[in-house]
């Protein structure tokens, strides 16, 4: 299971080794983290970084190694721009020139970059973009300029106090003339004493939710005032800007300025399986120590994870960590199969793509905030303490749902793909992950034909159940938007149906993507065996959650609903034989889990009372503060009532 997990025996290997590498060096320890103030947090973080480089070139990592001490390391920090967003946007954006003069620079980390693009009024309407950038044809240079208060960049992570540079998003005006937005290269700081460069304002925009997670990243705020750049640090693969001041568009298509965006939602789409993994990890391990209530003659009370409710809590969470790990696995696939397209200038499956990361982000990072409190409500009240390693999880977690495109606004992006390959039906067979629309027929005249309980355990009466919820929904909006003269007023008034129809969509493909799994890559009989078991209640719990859906959609009858969710009842029984087996096979380390509650061999009562004693409160019994504050309301006798 394990090396299912990790998708082959080579990449389990490489997370095992890199995941005991941090486990075992002092350097990473975390679990004081949340004691530190924010500059000590900060310098720590700094410190880290700083030897994790230098791990990484003296032990010769390889990329997907560094990326796994990255991941273990469990702390955001001013790299994960650098590498992940300021370097792909070079080199999704940038002319072959241009990459020759900055990637060098970049990969040895000679200078460091950020991503800035959101600013103090516009984060998710990227055209609405303020920051200009103006061309003087005098100079051959660009004037980079904040021109109000909203314009300032605000958020892009590093850029506070460590990046020396960044690809800022701006408006292109040349003679007067808005040219919509690009990125540039610009210079934030000397690479001699790190001062920020003149025009420049440079800051931290302030403390984060949570304490000891996203507080090591330093999120900034920056004001050009009239900065002057030279004209080849826009980036121009997709349009360029001659020094005669001639705007021209080459036949990349525009789209590709957003496509460091898809980059970086593939990655997170890969990583929320990471994160619930973490959650289910911490709340299964404890549900099995923890007992409530049902002691017989003395005997020992009920574990917790013995309860149907807390089975019907945990393991659709479960399930869903599995099938997250593999929908990340497909669309990295796809991921990397659009970038060598778009390389060799062949655009033909970018929509699709942009469709599909845009989705799965909302989706996937939505439901694993979700599921990372549900599991410190599985908890109980132990979930709360910070000891327990789910607080600091939530914290670190829940800015996916906003960051890299906020939830509801990629549902919409879904949804105008949908609508589009529905308008276009009649002469263009939709492929891929919208194939099924080429089969409305069927799936809008064909009803369930599940009669049994059992007959649920059926990959193909899943499948046809998803598919033909997903095509009457997304067929019916695609009708009720006929009816409006006026298509953009349409959308924004049937937005909230759009929205549905669009997770619809995507929970089809996360469920067929896990039916597909089974069906082709899974090594061992006894594996395939018990994932099947986590497929069908992944599949039948969303069955279940959205059953309004199906209902109304007419697919289902009230009795087939119903005998969906008995059966995910006794699919429940056959998970918890296997919970804590599945949720070992994740192969997290205590290190990685820091949690008291989580532990590998479940010694929680005793660990979780040594946790408490390393509060620095409990560093002596009278605490500061007590003298002075409590001492005399003790000694005043004053009284409140008017007695
Ligand atoms: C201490 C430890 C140290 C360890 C040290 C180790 C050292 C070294 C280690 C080495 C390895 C490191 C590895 C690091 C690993 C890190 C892991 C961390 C990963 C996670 C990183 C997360 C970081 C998070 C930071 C956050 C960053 C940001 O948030 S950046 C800003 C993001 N902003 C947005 O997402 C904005 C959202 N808005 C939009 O995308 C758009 O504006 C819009 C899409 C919503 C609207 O666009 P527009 O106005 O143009 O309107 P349209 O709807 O009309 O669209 C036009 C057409 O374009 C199509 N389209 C839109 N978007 C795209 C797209 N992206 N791609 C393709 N096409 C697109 C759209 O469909 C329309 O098409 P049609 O015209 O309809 O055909
Ligand atoms: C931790 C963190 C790190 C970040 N790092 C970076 C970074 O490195 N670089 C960078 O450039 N940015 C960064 N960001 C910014 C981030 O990308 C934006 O916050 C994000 O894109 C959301 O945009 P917004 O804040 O403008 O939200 P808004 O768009 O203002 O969202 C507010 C509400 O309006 C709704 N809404 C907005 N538009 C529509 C619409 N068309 N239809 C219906 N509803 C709508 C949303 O659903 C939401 O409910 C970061 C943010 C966070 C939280």
């Amino acid at each position: 299971m394990k090396v299912a997990w990790a998708g082959s025996r080579e990449a389990f290997q490489v997370s095992d080794r890199m995941a005991k590498l941090v486990a075992n060096d002092p350097v990473f320890e975390k679990f004081s983290k949340p004691m530190l103030g924010r500059k000590e947090l900060f310098k720590n973080t700094l410190r880290k970084a700083a030897y994790a480089w230098k791990l990484i070139n003296d032990l010769r990592l390889t990329e997907e190694e560094a990326k796994w001490l990255r991941h273990y390391i469990d702390e955001p920090n001013y790299t994960d721009l650098h590498w992940e967003m300021f370097v792909p946007a070079i080199e999704g954006q940038g002319t072959k020139e241009q990459k020759k003069k900055w990637l060098p620079l970049a990969q040895t980390m000679q200078i460091i970059g950020t991503y800035a693009q959101t600013e103090l009024g516009h984060g998710s309407n990227v055209q609405g973009l303020e920051t200009t950038a103006t061309f003087d044809r005098q100079t051959d240079e660009f004037v980079m300029h904040s021109p109000t208060l909203t314009s300032s960049k605000w958020w892009p992570g590093g850029m506070a106090k460590v990046a020396t540079h960044a690809i800022v998003y701006a408006r292109l005006i040349i003679d007067g003339l808005f040219h919509g937005v690009h990125g540039f290269i610009v210079q934030l700081r000397s690479l001699e004493d790190h001062s920020p460069l003149p025009g420049l304002t440079l800051g931290d925009i302030g403390m984060k939710f949570g304490h000891g997670t996203y507080n090591t990243m330093d999120n900034g705020v920056l004001r050009f005032d009239h900065v002057r750049i030279p004209r080849n640090q826009m980036l121009m693969r997709v349009s360029q800007v001659t020094k005669e001041g001639k705007y021209a568009q080459s036949d990349v298509p525009r789209q590709l300025l957003y496509g460091t965006m898809v980059s970086v939602r593939q990655t997170i789409v890969a990583d929320a399986s990471k994160a619930l993994s973490r959650a289910v990890c911490i709340a299964t391990r404890y549900s099995v120590v923890r007992r409530q209530f049902g002691s017989r003659n003395g005997g020992p009370e009920t574990q917790v994870i013995d309860y149907k409710t807390q089975q019907s809590r945990l393991f659709p969470l479960l399930a869903s960590a599995y099938a997250f790990r593999f929908v990340g696995e497909w669309l990295k696939s796809l991921y990397i199969d659009v970038k060598q397209r778009l390389e060799a200038n062949d655009f033909s499956t970018l929509p699709e793509t942009h469709a599909c990361t845009a989705g799965l982000k909302a989706l996937t990072t939505a439901a694993t905030a979700d599921g990372i409190e549900e599991c410190r409500k599985l908890c109980g009240g132990h979930g709360y303490l910070i000891s327990s390693g789910l607080p600091e999880l939530f914290a670190f977690y829940v800015p996916a749902c906003s960051y890299e495109g906020e939830n509801v606004v990629m549902m919409l992006q879904v949804a105008r793909f949908l609508v589009k390959t529905v308008s276009n039906l009649g002469y263009k067979q939709p492929v891929g992950t919208a194939a099924y629309l080429g089969r409305v027929t069927p799936l809008l005249q064909n009803n369930c034909a599940v009669q049994t309980a059992e007959d649920w355990l059926n990959p193909d009466a899943i499948l046809e159940a998803f598919e033909a919820r997903a095509a009457r929904m997304v067929i019916g909006c695609g009708e009720r938007l006929a009816m409006f003269e006026n298509p953009e007023e349409g959308f924004a008034e049937l937005s909230i149906d759009l929205v549905e129809a669009s997770l619809a969509h995507c929970q089809l493909i996360t469920v067929s993507v896990f039916i597909q799994k089974l069906n082709h890559e899974i090594p061992g009989n006894g594996v395939k065996r018990s994932l099947e078991v986590l497929c069908y209640v992944y599949a039948l719990f969303l069955l279940h959650k959205h059953q309004g859906d199906f209902l109304a959609t007419g697919y289902l009858t009230p009795k087939q609903a119903s005998l969906a969710n008995e059966q995910l009842r006794t699919l429940y029984s056959k998970v918890r034989p296997n919970a804590i087996a599945f949720v070992d096979s994740f192969n997290h380390m205590d290190h990685y889990l820091c949690s008291v509650l989580g532990r590998y061999d479940g010694n929680v009562y005793p660990k979780l009372y040594e946790a408490a004693w390393k509060d620095p409160l409990n560093d002596s019994d009278i605490v500061d503060g007590i003298q002075q504050y409590v001492q005399p309301i003790l000694k005043q006798k004053l009284h409140y009532a008017k007695l």
